[in-house]
């Protein structure tokens, strides 16, 4: 009854927008639902009349595979009215920046996110003034000194990862090594620690100390909703399963981890430019003036980093990887690119400053990858202002990013080359297209503050992998090589998911061969 009675609300509510309505009836928020849809919705689908908006809209992810067309059916802008909130849609490049501008009208729905509050409060739950001065103290944590550490930090990683591969005949486990390598370079640009890259198979056989750091913090990311939903103090306690309890151990773990270097760095004067350093020091100046943050807030932000940083990089990482290897000619491509702007050097002479901003279409493989598998969905809300309706505003990026009127009659096809004005592979400049249709690091004032952290090391990486080498679809016995690239193709389209960001579910399905080109 309570949730008949709230439709209605919502329903009546939304009516008064003036654009076409569609209804479900379970919120996508609700978390028991979330852990079903997926597994329920193809039974209802079988069902007489299963082609309904319950079966269209009521499960994470649709958007990725309606794309444009529920806008092209049904306008521009259109409401889903659900049982919690009503949700706005948007397809429209005009109408999305304004809501990204008017920033305090359409703030970010902070309890979406509270999750993250598993070490202290953060920039990515604050809001108001207390958002403000974190916003201000991290951005100038992502500079150019802590870009160059990401830089080199990542060749190095990368050209051991390539190492390993290449000593295997295929490879299963790229989307694992791929998840290593990004936590090693948040490791090293976060907190100054850095650690030898391990292939997944060699991981059990040797004891890095990597292990103590990653290991943990692994087992936080993936349980940050248990530790907020049961408290880190009760999952201490004795009688819980072991498996609860070492939930309770890595949060422990990584606290004095925190608390051990943030103590650290209060009385050592480093000079070196990672995160947790840049965090301690501008903290500390903004002290003098205004008020710093508060110690729970470094280990907050630093977490935030941590969580913010990992998942959006492995998974887009390992999006790109799949498409290389189903794009021959778009390796051939990247590789001119990477051979004209290396000369006679190796990638480990490769120089931030001067060699970053010429690897043109490596950063363009990084935008087609995210314009069609964006890792991150943004929502703002409108709740802070009494005068207009309370609603979830959704940008449509997987309309507006796949929209034929922005990105022509090609849009849905993975084509990094629309990024490029065409010209000297090393010398070219990036398209753009319009403003408001690639929104995968969102805009605004509450865009991703780690938005060039990310470009730096994705193009580092592309610098080493297709330098020399090229990367192909393991062939299945009688299959032949185009026939694998449309296998691995359809892995990326048929079998990507939403897990806690959008990621390719099982890329272990298909094996990847590197050769030398
Ligand atoms: C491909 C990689 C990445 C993507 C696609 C991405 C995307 C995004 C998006 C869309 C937002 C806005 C979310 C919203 O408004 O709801 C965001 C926020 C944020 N991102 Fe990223 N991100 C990436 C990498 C990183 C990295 C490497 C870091 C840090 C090392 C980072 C740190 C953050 C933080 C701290 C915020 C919250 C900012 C605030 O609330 O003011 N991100 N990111």
């Amino acid at each position: 009854v309570d949730t008949s009675i709230r439709l209605s609300r919502n329903y009546a509510a939304a009516r008064t927008i003036g654009v076409l309505i569609r209804l479900i009836p379970i919120s996508p928020l609700n978390p028991f639902w979330v852990l079903l849809d997926r597994r329920v919705l193809p039974l209802f689908r079988r069902l007489p009349f299963g082609d309904n908006s319950f079966t269209r809209y009521n499960w994470r992810g649709w958007e990725i595979e309606d794309r444009y067309r529920s806008h092209l059916e049904i306008g521009d802008i259109w409401v889903l009215v659900t049982p919690f909130k009503n949700w706005v849609y948007i397809n429209d490049p005009d109408p999305l920046m304004a809501v990204f501008r008017r920033g305090a009208d359409f703030p970010r729905p902070v309890f979406v996110s509270e999750v993250l509050n598993v070490f202290g409060p953060n920039i990515a739950t604050a809001e108001g003034q207390r958002w403000k001065t974190q916003r201000r103290i991290a951005t100038r944590c992502f500079n150019e000194q802590n870009n160059e550490i990401v830089w080199s930090e990542t060749i190095n990683l990368a050209t051991d990862m390539l190492r390993y591969w290449t000593t295997k005949t295929s490879i299963r486990s790229a989307a694992q090594d791929l998840r290593t390598l990004s936590l090693h370079v948040l490791s090293r640009a976060g907190f100054g620690k850095s650690f030898k890259f391990q292939g997944h198979d060699d991981r059990q056989a040797s004891v890095s100390p990597s292990v103590n750091y990653k290991e943990p913090l692994q087992t936080i990311l993936e349980n940050c909703v248990l530790i907020l939903a049961l408290g880190s103090d009760f999952l201490a306690n004795s009688w819980l399963p072991r498996k609860l309890r070492t939930v309770h151990e890595a949060w422990a773990y990584f606290r004095t981890y925190m608390t051990n270097l943030y103590e650290d760095e209060k009385r050592a004067i480093t000079t070196d430019a990672n995160l947790m350093t840049l965090l301690v020091r501008a903290s500390q100046n903004e002290e003098k003036t205004s008020s710093g943050l508060t110690e729970a807030e470094i280990y907050g932000n630093m977490f935030a980093f941590n969580f913010a940083g990992h998942d959006t990089t492995a998974n887009t990482f390992t999006f790109a990887l799949y498409f290389l290897a189903a794009h021959p000619k778009v390796q051939n491509w990247l590789s001119a690119e990477i051979r004209s702007v290396l000369g006679d050097r190796s990638p480990q002479d490769l120089d931030y400053r001067t060699d970053f901003p010429r690897f043109k279409r490596c950063l363009a493989v990084l935008f087609e990858t995210m314009r069609l598998y964006t890792p991150v969905p943004v929502i703002k809300w409108t709740a802070a202002q009494p005068q207009t309706l309370d609603s979830m505003i959704a940008p449509s990026y997987g309309a507006v990013q796949t929209d034929p009127r922005y990105w022509g009659p090609d849009s849905l096809d993975w084509k990094p080359s629309r990024w490029i004005v065409p010209g000297e592979p090393g010398d070219e400049h990036l398209d753009l297209h319009t403003h408001g249709a690639f929104i995968g690091w969102s805009e605004g004032a509450r865009d991703c503050p780690g938005r060039k952290f990310s470009q730096v090391e994705f193009v580092a990486m592309m610098a080493v992998l297709f330098a020399e080498q090229r990367v192909d679809p393991a062939t299945a016995e009688g299959e032949s090589i185009g026939a694998a690239r449309e296998r691995v193709l359809d892995l990326i389209r048929t079998d990507s998911g939403p897990v806690l960001l959008l990621q390719m579910l099982h890329p272990e399905r298909a094996s990847l061969v590197w050769r030398k080109r």
